[in-house]
């Protein structure tokens, strides 16, 4: 009989997921294995990278920490009632699948990076759920004028093996800001950077924490989630901001502009 081969997921190139699995890629995720990378930790109470091997408990930490700047995680965001509710008005809408064993929503412009093109004729805005988080987001001196134009909803199972590669943000349409609420599950986001190439920092994402990600943590530095760390299903709420060239005097200002008004009308269904 003719072995047929029935692709169930969206990997694409160098992506996978348990339900493509591909061993050679495995090696190449679990770099660990292979190669002695120094894990740090980084406490947000001291905004400081400690040694794997320090227990975590600031202020006595132990070892050499080092400063690592440009993330803010606010613990206790919005509540188990309010997380409940939240994750069951994202789920009334359908995910599609996604690379690496994610599967997402998306409420923004549609973007081909590679081109620099958008287009906006499928966005109808961020959705009316999301209202409520962004006004309480801007009550913090750091997003007072954070003004989201994108929200992508990713969901993140251990069966499927959910992860997401080291990667930059795209910096031609996003601005500095990422904000990320996670949901049902703590994580860590792992941070890794060409100039310390056996290093990861790892930056607790609590359940119910909003985190942004911003300055060196942004541009410096790549981050990506362990499939290893998925321990349950994960829901993270990612909001993106508009780079210079889309405000203010920005050359595509007015296509910004655009955005803004679009994502403002809070009435968005997904695009995708
Ligand atoms: O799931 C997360 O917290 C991060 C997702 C991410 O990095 C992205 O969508 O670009
Ligand atoms: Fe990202």
């Amino acid at each position: 009989m003719a072995n047929i081969n029935i692709k169930t997921c969206a990997c694409k190139g160098i992506r996978y997921c348990l339900l493509c699995g591909n061993i050679t890629n495995d090696m190449v995720q679990d770099r660990n294995v292979a190669q002695t990378i120094e894990i740090h930790n980084y406490c947000p109470d001291c905004h400081k990278a400690w040694p794997a091997l320090d227990l975590m408990q600031h202020p006595s930490h132990q070892g050499d920490g080092f400063e690592f700047e440009g993330i803010f995680l606010w613990t206790d965001f919005i509540t188990e009632v309010e997380e409940q509710q939240l994750c069951q008005q994202i789920d009334q809408t359908p995910f599609v699948d996604s690379q690496s064993g994610r599967r997402k929503q998306d409420f923004g412009p549609k973007v081909n990076f590679k081109k620099r093109k958008l287009k906006c004729d499928d966005f109808s805005g961020l959705p009316n759920y999301s209202k409520a988080l962004y006004v309480k987001m801007t009550t913090n001196s750091l997003l007072h004028d954070f003004i989201p134009v994108e929200l992508c909803n990713l969901e993140y199972m251990p069966e499927r093996g959910s992860a997401i590669d080291p990667h930059f943000d795209d910096f031609w349409l996003w601005g500095e800001r990422l904000v990320t609420l996670n949901l049902l599950s703590d994580s860590y986001l792992c941070m890794t950077c060409d100039e310390h190439p056996n290093m990861e920092v790892h930056i607790p994402m609590p359940r119910r924490s909003l985190l942004v990600v911003h300055g060196p943590a942004r541009y410096k530095w790549k981050h990506s989630i362990h499939r290893k760390d998925i321990s349950g299903r994960r829901l993270a709420m990612t909001f993106r901001e508009l780079s210079d060239e889309f405000r203010g005097q920005g050359t595509q200002s007015e296509m910004g502009q655009k955005l803004i008004n679009i994502a403002f009308t809070f009435k968005g269904i997904a695009v995708g």
